[in-house]
């Protein structure tokens, strides 16, 4: 008897991009081919098992009970349970390529990869909706509140602004196409929970008239296909300032990939990669050096010139 088996990938990706904090987030591709994000596959079994490989996994919390897809596949059960649907006999292997912790929504690949090969496993019973609803409630687990700029930009790919309703929880944005988005992991870990601890619980008028500003003109900018003005709104009001304390030479950072002609720099996520966009592939190269050179601070760290990842979360036949 052949063993059905499904699997997925789901892209890395920059939440907040500085200008949307749990607003906006984009999914990255490395132009180098390099696949930077998490595999999760699906096999039939009579008893459900969580195997791990890949460079990170021995990062992960010991046990697979703690695992996020072991918590993912108990709430696609019950799910599927609450639903009339069968229960999904499996037994499931992550191979964890993102670093934990690193600002590359590296819980939130895990997170899709697992739902995107369960659902189609079992016959696609939930619509994408539904699915992002419960990715949103998963990365909340982990992060303290939900949110959904790591796991939407993820599973429908692109740069993706999130509604705030029910449905659509998540809309496509355009964007340009000849933008290279640079990302540099420095090695460190910082934890999504407590970086979210660092913010504080209000913020003043002029904060909050800028922050609505720049999220609706960076929009208007983008349907009207003008990058200067775009790339003008990505600055952050509400997480960096707090946050860069984390990121040990975070503003020489800035300093040093403005010099290389950035459009934009910031945070990705909760750190401590940090990103970059450029016009340029020379500019971004020149970046790139810099940040591997001075912003990396061990061997796990790492950095990548990518372009969006349109597609998002895939299969693997
Ligand atoms: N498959 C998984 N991938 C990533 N983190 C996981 C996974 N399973 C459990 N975890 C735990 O979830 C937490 C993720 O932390 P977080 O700071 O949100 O990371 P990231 O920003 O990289 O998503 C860590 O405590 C990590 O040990
Ligand atoms: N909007 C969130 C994004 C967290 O991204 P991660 O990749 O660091 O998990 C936040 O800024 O808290």
């Amino acid at each position: 008897m052949t063993v059905k088996t499904t699997k997925a990938f789901a892209p890395a990706s920059i939440g907040n991009v500085s200008l949307g904090f749990d607003l906006l987030g984009a999914a990255l591709h490395p132009i180098d081919g390099t696949t930077l994000g998490d595999w999760v596959s699906v096999s039939d079994a009579d008893e459900f098992s969580l195997s791990v490989d890949g460079q990170f996994a021995d990062r992960l919390p010991p046990g697979t009970e703690n695992n996020i897809v072991t918590k993912c596949y108990a709430y696609f059960q019950s799910s599927l349970s609450s639903s009339g649907h069968a229960p999904l006999k499996v037994k499931m292997h992550l191979h964890k390529t993102l670093p934990i912790g690193s600002g590359l929504g590296s819980s939130a690949s895990s997170i899709v990869a697992a739902f995107h090969a369960m659902n189609e496993h079992a016959g696609k019973p939930f619509s994408e909706n539904t699915l992002l609803v419960m990715m949103g409630e998963l990365e909340g687990q982990i992060s303290g509140s939900v949110h959904y700029d790591n796991v939407a930009p993820s599973y429908i790919g692109g740069l993706v602004l999130m509604t705030g309703e029910d449905s659509p929880i998540a809309a496509k944005l355009p964007c340009f196409e000849n933008w290279y988005w640079l990302v540099c992991y420095s090695g460190i870990s910082v934890s999504t929970a407590e970086a979210r601890r660092l913010l504080p619980k209000q913020y003043t008028l002029s904060d909050t008239l800028d922050f609505g500003r720049q999220l609706s003109v960076f929009v208007h900018s983008l349907y009207a296909k003008n990058e200067v003005l775009a790339a003008k709104m990505m600055t952050d009001v509400i997480a960096e300032q707090h946050r860069k304390v984390l990121l040990p030479r975070f503003d020489d950072a800035r300093e040093a990939c403005m010099r290389s002609n950035a459009l934009a720099f910031g945070i990705s996520g909760s750190g401590p990669t940090v990103f970059a966009v450029a016009r340029e592939l020379e500019d971004a190269k020149n970046m790139q050096a810099w940040l591997e050179k001075e912003y990396i601070q061990n061997d796990d760290g790492f950095s990548h010139i990518c372009k969006l990842d349109i597609e998002g979360a895939i299969l693997i036949s």
